[in-house]
């Protein structure tokens, strides 16, 4: 289409538990590659639960993942990520956890094997942050935000 690249890093990841399923993409292009559950989970409306994954990965220096939601449980039934997108450091070591929140109206029952989430690896730019003495350059904006530019 636009004559772009696509780009693929490999991502290490391990099994937990024999069970565990590792992220999938469902299609070819798909940005974000499904995170299962391991273990049954009931949310009944307003709570959350911290759902294990049973895989745990290693990201090169200068990647993270996000854990985000699936649009079909928020819309289907209001379940999605409280903590939405979940940052996963690449010196993480530790399971991937998915934190979910149901906010609709009815239990909400997850099932080993059921896709809870999806897990997108993005570039990091780690900021240098320096102090500066003089002010800060003007521009159009300004100190304007938080519907300063109208509805
Ligand atoms: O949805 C999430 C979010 C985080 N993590 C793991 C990976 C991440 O690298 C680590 C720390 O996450 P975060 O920095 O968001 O949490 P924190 O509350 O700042 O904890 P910490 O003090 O451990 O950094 O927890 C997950 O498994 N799932
Ligand atoms: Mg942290």
């Amino acid at each position: 289409m636009g004559g772009n690249t696509k780009s693929i890093i490999n991502v290490g990841y391990k099994r937990l538990r024999p069970d565990a399923q590792m992220p999938l993409y469902a299609t070819a292009e798909a940005a974000g590659a499904d995170l299962f559950a391991v273990e049954d989970v009931t949310l009944t409306p307003g709570k959350r639960a911290l759902v294990s994954t049973g895989i745990s990965i290693e990201l090169d220096p200068g990647f993270e993942a996000q854990i985000r939601p699936r649009s079909g449980l928020a819309f289907k039934h209001g379940v999605t990520v409280l903590n939405a997108p979940g940052t996963i450091d690449s010196d993480y070591r530790g399971e991937l956890k998915v934190l979910l929140i149901n906010h609709g109206d009815t239990i909400f029952g997850i099932r080993a094997g059921d896709r809870v989430a999806q897990l997108v690896i993005a570039p990091v730019t780690t900021a240098h942050f320096f102090h500066v003495d003089e002010d800060l350059s003007t521009t159009d904006r300004g100190e304007g935000g938080f519907g300063s530019t109208g509805a």
